[in-house]
């Protein structure tokens, strides 16, 4: 869509235009509502002062894009948004030529621009990145890391911070205070263009103490930190009010260096039951327009829910029993516990590095840390699993929520490869359960074991019922059904999906919970070898280097030859969005679909 030629009210008309839209659409599909109607208008401002055909418009997480989509070639497909086989939620170039990079995970904006622009200069071409980051994002350490060559090196670049003083709950730490010192901000850039002017007629020795006093304001202000970083800082800008948006972006455009534009925006800007600072408008599922009530309520208790649950009543009889997330208190249920016991359970902001590097000295020093991180977001902090928890042998407990398909967040959100980058790691114990009473007991035993382990669980609810469950033991499986011929391997959720294959097997499969896929239940599986000649392995993780790899290692160390294993697992892609049943169904493994597989295999072997 070409808004260049638009009229001030023509572009105000587009943005109710837009936020319509977007509110239909995600009421129907679900999606993250109200970060991406709050950026609606700068994104507006931003296609208008920038030339999306050859400027790197580059979207940190890329959950607040929508109205870029709908600007850019997505209108009529945009009622397929997070659907299987329809758009995205995320910029993903592979979609649209206008989406510069791929995003879903915070903070690397600043760092693409920089790359960008060293691109750019190299070619000697006159385009300019723009980053488009959040206020919430600004806590992850990337961003300096990016900053710092930034501010030195000096490249053209427009960073727009778009501020709702919001992360996906409220905002955690020092940056974002400083981030919301406004109102000194706005006295500030009055009183800053007054001494400017009053500056250009002094004499020198007298601009000297006018500089120190000028300075001296700046310290209460958010610009402070990113001038003394060598970025020009512009604002705060009232991010709803286009036409000064523009004339901003312009300004910040001409001046050929990098620059911060700082921007204040209301969350959930346009439907008024979601304005605000409210954490559950962030990312919703279908909702009633006229009441914002969900159409669906789940009934059955998620896992997160146990866990959250479980871990509350762990403290209640422990004291030792500490936590962390990382900007994720309600996502990964840790909002329970930090409620109870505000000094114990931390929300650390979009920091996970930090939060995994943390918890090694509260082990250290007698404390039990829980460190709850989705899958996806584990990797971020994959050094520091390494280097300042395993290496140390230090007993932090890993409490991996989202593992396995996740569904409409997709490939960047997919849980897939926990198993495979924490099996690697010496030291580290890893474990799953896959109903109630197992996810208790892993826990129970995650608090006691005094060396790192992780525990992965599914998004929503677990495949199989709950049923009794005997007490963890290290490296221990548990038979749960003696077959004929077959044994399916489960592992977490893979144990549900095992016994609803079972279900439909024409025949009696031996079904084992393996528990532990480091260490493996060496015994255990020489035992089974024996008897069941055909293993199948069911588990929602990665295949290379994930529960098969574990065990052919296991046959291949033990010289067993006449086994034949096969595994459920993933294939060496990234996975697409979609509902989990129909991404699930795409790669073949619903339990229905693997049993015809099996009974298959089987009859033509006979
Ligand atoms: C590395 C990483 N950790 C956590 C998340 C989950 N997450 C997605 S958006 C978000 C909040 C971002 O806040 P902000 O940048 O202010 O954007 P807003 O939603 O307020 O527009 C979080 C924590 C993520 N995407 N990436
Ligand atoms: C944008 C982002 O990264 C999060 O908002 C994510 O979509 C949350 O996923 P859950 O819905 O699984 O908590
Ligand atoms: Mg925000």
């Amino acid at each position: 869509m070409n808004i260049k030629e638009h009229s001030i009210e023509e572009l105000q008309k587009l943005a109710e235009e837009i936020r319509e839209k977007i509110l239909l659409t995600v009421s129907h599909n679900g999606g993250h509502l109200s970060s991406t109607m709050g950026a609606t208008d700068l994104i507006i401002a931003m296609h208008r002062v920038f030339d999306v055909t050859k400027d790197p418009f580059i979207f940190d997480v890329s959950h607040q894009a929508y109205a870029h989509k709908l600007l850019t070639d997505r209108w009529d497909s945009f009622d397929t948004l997070r659907t299987f086989g329809g758009i995205s939620g995320y910029t993903k170039p592979k979609e649209s030529q206008y989406d510069y990079y791929v995003a879903g995970h915070s903070s690397t904006s600043i760092s693409l621009a920089v790359g960008a622009a060293k691109a750019i200069a190299l070619k000697g071409e006159d385009r300019i990145p723009v980053a488009f980051i959040g206020d919430g994002s600004m806590s992850a350490g990337m961003v300096y890391e990016a900053l710092n060559e930034l501010g030195d090196r000096k490249y053209p670049v427009v960073i727009i911070l778009n501020d709702n003083e919001m992360s996906i709950a409220k905002p955690i730490g020092a940056i974002s205070k400083l981030l919301s010192q406004t109102m000194a901000g706005s006295f500030y850039q009055k009183f800053k263009q007054k001494v400017e002017k009053a500056l250009d007629h002094l004499p020198e020795g007298a601009t000297y103490m006018a500089k120190r006093f000028e300075e001296s304001f700046k310290l209460i202000t958010p610009g402070i930190m990113f001038e003394e970083m060598g970025i020009e800082y512009i604002g705060p800008v009232d991010g709803h009010n286009i036409e000064a948006l523009i004339e901003t972006f312009e300004v910040a455009k001409k001046l050929k260096k990098p620059v911060i534009v700082h921007a204040q925006t209301t969350k959930g800007k346009g439907y008024e039951i979601a304005e605000g600072t409210k954490e559950h408008w962030h990312g919703v599922g279908a909702f009633d327009l006229e009441t914002g009530k969900a159409s669906k309520k789940s009934s059955a208790k998620s896992a997160t829910q146990i866990y959250s649950e479980t871990l509350v009543e762990m403290a209640d009889n422990d004291e030792k029993i500490v936590g962390v997330t990382a900007a994720m208190p309600s996502g990964t249920g840790l909002s329970a516990a930090m409620e109870k016991y505000p000094k114990r359970f931390w929300d650390v902001a979009i920091a996970e590095q930090h939060a995994v590097t943390s918890m090694g000295p509260l082990a250290k020093e007698g404390f039990k840390p829980f460190c709850t991180i989705y899958s996806t977001f584990l990797q971020r902090g994959y050094d520091q699993v390494i280097h300042d928890i395993c290496l140390m042998d230090l007993g932090v407990a890993f409490a991996i929520d989202r593992a396995g398909i996740v569904g409409e967040d997709g490939e960047t959100h997919q849980g897939t490869f926990d198993v495979s980058y924490l099996r690697a790691i010496p030291n580290m114990t890893l474990l799953a359960p896959y109903n109630e009473s197992s996810m208790k007991a892993a826990m129970a035993f995650a608090k006691e074991y005094e060396r790192p382990c992780a525990f992965r669980y599914p998004r929503g609810t677990f495949l199989a019922p709950d049923s009794s469950c005997e007490p963890y033991e290290l490296g221990k499986s548990v038979m749960l059904q003696e077959g004929d011929e077959l044994l399916f391997i489960g592992y977490g959720n893979g144990v549900g999906r095992a016994l609803l294959t079972a279900e439909m097997m024409e025949e009696k499969a031996g079904i084992l919970d393996l528990r532990f896929v480091k260490p493996l239940d060496t015994q255990m599986l020489s035992a089974l070898s024996s008897k069941y000649k055909k293993w199948y392995v069911f588990s929602d993780s990665a295949a290379k280097g994930g529960v098969g790899s574990a065990l052919l290692e296991f046959l291949s160390q033990e010289n067993i030859s006449d086994i034949s294993l096969t595994t459920f697992e993933y294939d060496d892609a990234f996975i697409t969005h979609g509902s989990t049943k129909l991404v699930e169904e795409s790669l073949g493994l619903l339990p229905e679909q693997l049993a015809a597989r099996i009974n298959q295999d089987l009859r033509t072997d006979r």
